[in-house]
């Protein structure tokens, strides 16, 4: 474990040819060897219709892929190949579908370009997720695995991982994978930067790979088979970047909208064919207000960050798009929320979206290969600047400027941003700033000037803090800590990503007394060293930190199903298994996991 800043900075250091262009050929053929098989039929061979289903497109369907054909067949597909004529995918009135495929750009291209990346993702420090503990509940819930060769992706998603090199799932990619690929919703609770938007993303475009779905049923109109919610613009955007490359010559086409940027070239987007829409919640209204976009399609629904997208700010947007458009209802479509905190008010809202779920809780690493080292610090308000010049001079004079380690230094609001950016700058500190009130534009610039490391501190308000995959953040500064500890958990995580280690100082005093008690605990169950007058404003703090209490777990959340408050409330809704799992080489809770009684939860 890192213990210095030095450490921590050393540590942190540590195909493509296309188709050929002919008639319309569904997307899954289409990067295959020309066959004689006979097209597949041209509408969806699903599982009939339930009762429930207002959509027509066939119902729930418990341990398989809702609306899957026959497993590998890759001759099924949207609306099957050959049988709607040659005209093009979906949306598509002269075949710019197939243009559009054919043009796919290499989204691996610039890997090799990007000055920090690292030779292979399999050098990250997957050991240290070896030991961590992880949690299921719900019924039957399907069995990990241990490999992403066990995981039935399909051929070209499997290429894809490779070129990702990506050589094993981390523990919520075993986890959830199998989850989503037997059709079942999900809440998926699992530490900062352990891979969860592959987990996501690779059953979601498996699914309409192997799917065979109606065709559109409106030119001009957007009709997505999944739809992938974030709260930021930035993090749509890269939740898109990797959707793109883990669906490259898959047919699976990913398209991306958000606000700020302009809406005609998201729209032109959109008409040439969608399958995968990764959107923010605001202008995903505005396209459904222009009747741009369809959600009567969606067979897959992912809301990432989904504790935020449910929290006050965004619930009545979410709602909206979820429940008051032409989206399938829970149990038709399928349902999966992903995040690193799962406050239990939130779980309870979270009920209204899913249908028989399963929750799924991947611990925080054990103490001994703690990712993230946390240091917290005494400093009055107006020593801050002085002390944070001190500890960027300490990084300077142990060489981490030159090795292009970087520093995210968050402050509680956009003015405050501005200054701290202003007076970095004029201190002859390279910064830059990101923050609500930038254009759109300002923000992407600010953000590429600091990952290529041009100006390696970037000050931020929380639009940074959830999701952003920022390699070689070596030090996350909290200059003023949140009120809230998961926004907390949430910055941090911005660096200790993928196994790699990091650093985080939180600047704390008189004003954070309401987050003592909550920010001791978690480092304590973190196993970090607690300063002693910590310890002492969290014994005297008897309100702020139940607030944000976590109940003294390992994890960022637990079923809240599991509470005995969760039957008094009259919820008949019924969980019944409990697996618990510390390790993947002896996955004892998972012995008798369909239906069995399960292992007993550390918590219980
Ligand atoms: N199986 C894997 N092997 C190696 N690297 C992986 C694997 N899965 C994901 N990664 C890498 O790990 C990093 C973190 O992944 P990701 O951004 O999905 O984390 P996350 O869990 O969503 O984090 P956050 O909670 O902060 O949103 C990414 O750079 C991703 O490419």
């Amino acid at each position: 474990m890192p213990t210095s800043w030095a450490d921590s900075v050393s540590a942190a250091e540590n195909l493509a040819a296309g188709p050929p262009r002919s008639s319309y050929v569904p997307p899954h053929l289409r990067n295959r060897p020309p066959s004689t098989d006979p097209p597949a039929q041209a509408s969806y061979a699903g599982p009939a219709a339930s009762a429930q289903d207002q959509s027509g497109y066939g119902g729930p369907n418990v341990g398989g892929s809702r609306w899957s054909g026959p497993k590998n067949d890759f001759r099924s597909g949207y609306g099957g190949g050959g049988g709607r004529g040659s005209g093009g995918g979906w949306n598509n009135r002269t075949g710019g579908w197939d243009r559009g495929r054919d043009r796919e750009a290499n989204p691996f291209a610039d890997d090799d370009a990007e000055p920090f990346v690292e030779p292979e993702n399999s050098g990250i420090n997957f050991d240290a997720y070896e030991d961590i503990p992880v949690e299921t509940s719900g019924d039957n819930v399907p069995p990990p695995v241990n490999t992403f060769v066990e995981i039935d992706l399909g051929e070209a998603v499997n290429l894809n991982i490779r070129r990702c090199k990506y050589v094993k799932p981390t523990p919520v990619q075993k986890h959830a994978i199998p989850i989503a690929l037997a059709g079942r919703d999900l809440m998926a609770c699992a530490q900062t930067g352990s891979g969860k938007t592959a987990a996501f993303c690779f059953p979601i475009i498996s699914g309409i790979m192997r799917g065979q779905f109606p065709r559109p049923p409106r030119p001009r109109v957007a009709f997505p088979l999944a739809l992938i919610l974030s709260p930021t613009r930035e993090l749509s955007c890269q939740i898109h970047d990797e959707a793109k490359k883990f669906a490259y010559q898959t047919g699976v086409r990913v398209v991306v909208a958000y606000g700020g940027a302009p809406i005609n070239q998201q729209l032109r987007e959109l008409e040439r064919g969608v399958h995968i829409l990764v959107a923010t919640p605001g202008r995903l209204v505005d396209l459904l207000e222009r009747a741009r976009v369809s959600l009567q399609m969606i067979r897959y629904l992912a809301l990432d960050e989904a504790d935020r997208m449910l929290d006050m700010g965004f619930e009545p947007q979410i709602r909206k798009i979820v429940q008051q458009m032409d989206m399938p209802p829970p149990g038709v479509r399928q349902t999966m929320l992903f995040s690193a905190t799962f406050p239990k008010e939130i779980q309870r809202l979270a009920l209204d979206f899913l249908s028989s779920y399963i929750f799924l809780a991947v611990g925080r690493v054990g103490s001994s290969t703690d990712l993230i080292v946390q240091r917290v610090e005494y400093v009055q308000e107006t020593d801050k600047r002085s002390h944070l010049m001190d500890l960027l001079h300490a990084q300077r004079a142990n060489g981490s400027h030159g090795k292009q380690a970087l520093t995210l230094v968050f402050v509680e609001t956009k003015k405050g941003a501005d200054s701290l950016e202003h007076w970095l700058c004029m201190n002859g500190f390279p910064a830059t700033a990101i923050h609500g009130d930038r254009t759109q534009q300002e923000r992407e610039y600010a953000l590429r000037s600091f990952k290529t490391g041009n100006t390696p501190i970037l000050v931020a308000t929380d639009v940074a803090a959830r999701g952003l995959d920022i390699p070689h953040v070596a030090h996350v500064v909290n200059f003023d800590i949140p009120n809230d500890i998961d926004d907390y958990v949430h910055r941090i995580g911005r660096t200790g990503r993928a196994g790699k280690s990091g650093l985080a100082t939180a600047f704390f005093n008189e004003n954070n007394s309401s987050v003592a008690r909550s920010l001791a605990d978690l480092m304590q169950e973190a196993n970090q060293e607690v300063p002693a007058w910590l310890s002492r404003y969290a014994a005297r703090s008897s309100h702020g930190g139940s607030k944000n209490r976590r109940g003294g777990n390992r994890f960022g959340g637990r079923d809240f199903r599991k509470d005995s408050s969760f039957n008094r409330g009259g919820i008949t809704d019924y969980y019944g298994v409990a697996n618990m799992s510390s390790g993947y080489g002896a996955p004892g809770g998972y012995a008798a996991p369909y239906g069995g009684a399960g292992v007993t939860s550390a918590w219980d």
